[in-house]
């Protein structure tokens, strides 16, 4: 709040203002107020200083000796807080804004620091030059010179404020540090060591933001320092050191001259107010600078190191079954294990860090916690993984098993092992829970299951094709035999017989489907598939046994008996023996007309009873859900008419040869022996007879003769002896041919001419032909 204290002339006015109260509300008169102290057009021209340090330790007393001010200096008798908030003030007859701010480490505030940091933070970001001031006495202290406070300060301020500008530079701040109730005992230059040193070291332990890691202290800040003599015991020497300091402030031309244009933040005085309200509110609203206090810093510290400590143990835990986990194994008693480093590591962060500020303990514990779940994460979702694969593989190997026998029901196989594996997920899944982790295995699960009924669909569509495929073998089977015999013996209602048989088997195989199909859990809509295939695959079984039947050498074969029985034999089954007298043309056109009539019988599937008719729907799928080419209409015809004409000529001739070969057995019939010549035979041979009969040496031989039949005849010796006798035979003709062939076929051997002793009693006029002969002939008997 503004002190009204307006000048009459229209001079400035250096009335103070609050910027900050101590409810830490940011002052909406600001820009009034630097109106008023005639700062409004001063562009850069105008400085800003702010003081840090504990209360009482003289802070106004000194702002106000500096620059003129009359901020609130605390009553000596009474020594109690008298800054609240944040002040502000134009210093007299100068372009300066003076900042005087609450003390740290106050009394009244007493745990509560965090006006004190959001107040030093603030102090820090908007000034150019920040007056540290503090008793000599507090140099080479901690606490009691603020060191803790100044280092989460830098640390935030590093955060918050500390990017570099486009062109790498950062924005400088000079910290002066003013040593008051100066004795003199401990020399200036050493005072200095040791600040410069103890900022040093804040600056070191500060954590820095990764991208500044590397920054230094002086390329924030620049130092510098002063001593002050004691007020009180050396008031003069005080008020010449106030005047040297002052100097420093006012005259620009000195070396030291503190508010160098390094130091300014380049915003004009008009835009101060909203510059400094900006910095306010990020100060108030980072959840950064919710500041904790020293014991939490403490803390925050400790827990950090001990939580690290905990999980550099667990991570080297953890890793050993990384690699194990990401092959794809199930790792048994991976639950055990990760709970097992768990309850370690929290257990060792536990007993080391609960003895610290409770809050940071907690906060560093949920970390680690999150950390440490973070870490087995990987872990547990890879064992889920690898469990849902494995389960699937033992169920599908549980599942072929099953099904390699004859007798087995699906249903059971499969809820069997369904319920097994997915037990076996389930206990799985639950051995990796680690209580007061949130994980969850329910989508994986989910995912299982819907993999196991894929699998289970798998099986079950394969099972049902296996199963058609057999209840079809053993349709083919069934219906083989009737077909065939149906087929044999045409009729005209030949088809209905077929037919019924068909519907008969068929009816058959639909029922031992069905009862299979229950205890494969069909459902509704695949078993309306499975018997549309079933009953497809069926008709063409029955087709295919048709046309193995009616191929051209079956029908062939199928009319000539249908012929045969009819012209060959007789009503009772008789063989015909064709007379001359016999109406052959007319039983041969009769049966060939009955049997061309069966033609057109064979050549489409056309029952006599309407009712039998079968019809199938055209361009049905197959179990494997693809659509086969079937077009029903077209199955009915056996063979075309062509075809029918070819078969009927090609009849017509084989029974063209029937009529032709039995009109000849009627010749050759009539080509026989008459039977009155058998008459004139008996006349003729009788006498013959008689002697054989009447002769006892006849009759002998003729008795032997058929004692000697009937022995070959009993003893069925006929067969043999024609062998014997035709062997006999033919080495005889054998002989017999060597012997002329050798005969005529040898050269006449030359004849040695012997001396020739003229006989006396051989005639002379023997001519010499007949001696050539006679000679001839020795030589042969020779
Ligand atoms: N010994 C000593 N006392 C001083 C000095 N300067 C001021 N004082 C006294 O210290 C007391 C506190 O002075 P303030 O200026 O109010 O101190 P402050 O730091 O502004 O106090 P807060 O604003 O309440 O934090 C006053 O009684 C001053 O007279 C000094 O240099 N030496």
């Amino acid at each position: 709040m503004a002190q009204d204290k307006f000048l009459p002339n229209g001079a400035p006015s250096y009335e103070r203002v609050q910027v900050v109260n101590d409810q830490k509300k940011f002052t909406q008169d600001f820009t009034k107020q630097i109106t008023k102290w005639g700062l409004g057009d001063a562009g850069f021209n105008y400085d800003l200083v702010a003081v840090f340090g504990s209360q009482s330790t003289g802070k106004s007393t000194l702002l106000n000796r500096l620059f003129g001010t009359d901020f609130d200096v605390m009553d000596e008798t009474r020594r109690q807080q008298t800054t609240k908030g944040i002040w502000m003030c134009r210093g007299k007859n100068m372009n300066v804004l003076v900042m005087d701010v609450e003390g740290t480490d106050g009394r009244e505030r007493g745990e509560d620091q965090d006006f004190e940091r959001k107040s030093a933070l603030f102090s820090l970001a908007s000034s150019e030059v920040l007056i540290v001031n503090m008793w000599e006495h507090q140099v080479g202290l901690y606490q009691g010179a603020n060191m803790g406070l100044l280092k989460t300060v830098f640390e935030v301020n590093l955060a918050l404020f500390g990017k570099p500008a486009a062109d790498g530079t950062h924005q400088k701040t000079l910290l002066l540090f003013v040593i008051r109730d100066h004795l003199g005992t401990t020399p200036m230059e050493n005072l200095v060591a040791t600040l410069t040193s103890d900022m040093e070291k804040i600056w070191d332990s500060i954590s820095k933001p990764t991208e500044l890691r590397d920054r230094q202290l002086k390329d924030y800040f620049d130092l510098s320092f002063t001593t002050l003599s004691h007020k009180l015991l050396r008031p003069d020497v005080f008020e010449s050191d106030i005047k040297r300091l002052r100097g420093r402030f006012t005259d620009k031309a000195r070396d030291d001259y503190v508010f160098q244009p390094s130091y300014h933040k380049r915003i004009p005085a008009d835009g101060v107010a909203f510059y400094m309200e900006g910095i306010w509110e990020k100060v108030q609203s980072n959840k950064d600078l919710d500041l904790p206090t020293q014991q939490e810093l403490l803390a925050q510290f400790r827990c950090d190191e001990i939580s690290a400590q905990a999980l550099a143990e667990f991570n080297e835990q953890s890793k050993s079954q990384r690699k194990p986990v990401e092959s794809g194994r199930v790792v048994e008693d991976l639950g055990k294990m990760m709970r097992s480093w768990w309850t370690t590591a929290l257990a060792r962060y536990d007993h080391n860090a609960s003895r610290y500020h409770q809050g940071v303990y907690q906060r560093k514990r949920a970390d680690l916690i999150s950390v440490m779940e973070s870490t087995l994460s990987p872990l547990f979702v890879g064992q889920l993984k690898n469990l849902h694969k494995s389960c699937l593989v033992s169920f599908k190997r549980e599942m072929l098993e099953g099904m390699r026998g004859e007798s087995y029901s699906f249903a059971e196989i499969v809820s069997g092992a369904r319920s097994r594996f997915e037990q076996s997920f389930l206990t799985g899944a639950k051995e990796l829970l680690i209580r007061g982790v949130d994980w969850s295995y329910e989508e994986e699960y989910s995912l299982f299951q819907e993999e196991i009924q894929l699998v289970a669909d798998q099986c079950r569509k394969d099972e049902t094709k296996k199963m058609v495929n057999v209840i079809e073998r053993n349709f083919k089977r069934s219906i083989s035999e009737p077909v065939e015999i149906e087929l044999m013996r045409p009729t005209p209602d030949m088809w209905d017989k077929v037919l019924t048989a068909f519907r008969r088997t068929l009816v058959k195989s639909e029922g031992a489907y069905l009862t299979k199909a229950k205890s494969f859990n069909c459902t509704e809509d695949e078993n309306v598939h499975a018997l549309a295939t079933l009953r497809r695959r069926a008709w063409q079984v029955l087709r295919t046994k048709i046309d193995e039947q009616t191929a051209d050498v079956g029908i062939l074969g199928k009319l000539r008996t249908h012929f045969e029985e009819r012209f060959r034999y007789d009503e009772a089954g008789i063989p015909r023996v064709w007379r001359s007298d016999d109406d052959i043309d007319g039983a041969f056109k009769g049966a060939k007309d009955k049997t061309l009539a069966l033609i057109p019988i064979y050549s489409k599937i056309k029952p006599v009873d309407t009712s039998l008719e079968y019809s199938l729907p055209s361009g049905a799928s197959d179990l494997t859900g693809e659509t086969e080419e079937f077009d029903f209409e077209s199955t009915l015809t056996i063979f075309s008419e062509t075809k029918a004409l070819d078969i009927s000529n090609r009849f017509r001739r084989d029974a063209d040869a029937y009529y032709v070969e039995a009109k000849r057995s009627t010749v050759s019939g009539i080509a026989q022996i008459p039977y009155w010549i058998y008459g004139v035979l008996v006349v003729l041979g009788w006498n013959e007879a008689m002697a054989i009969l009447f002769n006892p040496l006849y009759f002998a031989m003729f008795a032997i003769g058929l004692v000697s039949a009937y022995v070959i005849y009993s003893l069925n010796l006929a067969g043999p002896l024609m062998q014997v006798g035709k062997t006999v035979g033919n080495e005889v003709y054998r002989q017999g041919h060597e012997r002329l062939k050798e005969h005529f076929s040898q050269p006449p051997q030359p004849v040695r001419a012997q001396p020739v002793r003229i006989k006396k009693e051989e005639p002379l006029d023997q001519d010499f032909d007949s001696v050539a002969r006679n000679r001839t002939r020795e030589m042969r008997v020779q």
